[in-house]
């Protein structure tokens, strides 16, 4: 395969043609298209969105989308489940995951297993968060989420996503988004995939306010990448896989939907390899609130507050002085699940694995294991590189509300409240000038 090419810049007008002439000039409907194309536009927000937040693409296309029969309910059962997550009651305890086993021949939608969520894709408004594991392509498989867009973040195995928009490539350490509705096909690079999902029910993912931070820094936006228009020509029959309602549903195609010979807009799949991220943090003491490394936010309709939050913690030095440098103890209104893609988090010693998880909701007291605490308190404080790791974390406005799979699986750690239960009272601070 060669090369991919990719346009750069985070939501820009993109055009692009994999045929010459297959986008018309200075006009979206023409009368008659080249080559004998349908003219269709796509739209990620209402007609009425301000200019700012307006998204739409305009495909030109062998066949357009409504060329199909009927959708039927999926037939295969899958651990994918969506808002209102009320399967089972939540409790306020923290909670921890091992890493999910790979099974045996299964693609990436059925792969697809929720950990938990909150609000309700029936009113646009929540996450799903989910774990992926892949052993086979999709091959004939399609896929697309009228629930919401999808944030993908391998953890082992490179990925092939070929979309309406072109063809991305991601490897652990990269992310990807694919855009509400957009259809695509995942192609395993390797032989085994895993990761993990934030579908964002919400408005969609942007860049943060940078404030004083300048014009530059944290995720710069020419550092997002979007394709460039691929199709296929595929006459044979597939199946499209459409996550709508919450549900699964399928439907026979007779071509492939991946029939897009040119499009242009602003409502395209993008990556972004989190080794750009520009990582700003205190060269003086103590350290600012994670929300300092956010990549991307999706708002909710309550100012300043997401529906959520993507932030990584990425390789950095850490320079405090007279500071406690891991993460501090906290109890947050806002609910926090965290990943890892590789190496060690610094606020846990152990337990805390690359394809792992965790979560803290609202409220419930968290933070450095005590093992954490007594080698922090102590350490020397000269400049450490952090280095060979990126956890992440997916902020949420709504408490995350496990699945059953998720309260009832054997990779949950029960144990996980023990790391916590050696740190001992210091007071009145003899021992803590021992420590
Ligand atoms: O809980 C976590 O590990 C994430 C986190 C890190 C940090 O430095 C401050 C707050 C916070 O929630
Ligand atoms: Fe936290």
């Amino acid at each position: 395969m060669p090369e991919l090419i990719y346009q750069s810049g985070f939501g820009n007008e993109f055009a692009t043609e994999a045929q010459p002439g297959a986008l018309p000039v200075g006009q979206n409907a023409p009368q008659r298209n080249a080559y004998g194309l349908y003219a269709e536009q796509v739209s990620g927000s209402a007609f009425t969105a301000p200019r700012g937040l307006n998204r739409r693409t305009w495909m030109y296309r062998i066949r357009p989308s409504v060329v199909h029969e009927p959708y039927q309910p999926f037939a295969t059962q899958t651990l994918l489940r969506s808002g209102l997550f009320e399967e089972l009651p939540t409790p306020p305890n923290q909670m921890r995951w091992n890493p999910p086993d790979f099974p045996s021949a299964t693609d990436f939608v059925e792969g697809i297993t929720t950990l938990g969520g909150n609000g309700d894709p029936a009113n646009q408004d929540g996450v799903g968060i989910h774990l992926y594991t892949a052993t086979s392509s999709m091959s004939a498989r399609f896929f697309y989420n009228a629930d919401g867009e999808m944030l993908i973040l391998p953890q082992q195995g490179g990925l092939r996503f070929v979309t309406e928009c072109g063809i991305l490539e991601v490897k652990p350490g990269e992310l990807i988004v694919i855009p509400r509705g957009i259809k695509f096909r995942v192609d395993l690079l390797d032989e085994k995939a895993r990761g993990y999902i934030c579908e964002n029910y919400g408005q969609p993912f942007r860049l943060p306010e940078l404030g004083p931070i300048g014009a530059n820094g944290l995720a710069n936006s020419r550092d997002f990448l979007t394709p460039v228009a691929a199709f296929e020509d595929g006459e044979g029959e597939c199946e499209v896989v459409s996550k709508f309602l919450g549900r699964l549903w399928s439907a026979k195609f007779n071509h492939s939907p991946i029939d897009v010979v040119a499009w242009h807009g602003n409502y395209a799949p993008y990556k972004y390899d989190m080794a750009r991220f520009n990582c700003i943090n205190t060269v003086s003491f103590d350290h600012p609130d994670p929300s300092i490394f956010t990549v991307l936010t999706a708002p909710s309709h309550l100012h300043g507050i997401a529906n959520v939050d993507f932030v990584i913690f990425p390789p950095r030095w850490l320079v405090a002085e007279h500071t406690f440098r891991p993460p501090w103890f906290h109890r947050n209104m806002m609910n926090e699940f965290m990943g890892l893609i590789y190496g060690e988090y610094d606020a846990k010693a152990e337990g805390f694995l690359p394809g792992g998880a965790s979560l803290h909701n609202c409220m419930s007291g968290h933070g450095p294991d005590a093992e954490t605490f007594a080698r922090a308190s102590a350490a020397d404080l000269k400049p450490q590189h952090i280095k060979d790791s990126l956890a992440f974390m997916f902020e949420t406005r709504m408490v995350v509300r496990p699945t059953r799979f998720a309260l009832e699986t054997k990779i949950l750690q029960h144990e996980y409240y023990e790391c916590w239960q050696g740190l001992k009272r210091l007071y009145p601070g003899v021992e803590a000038d021992k420590r």
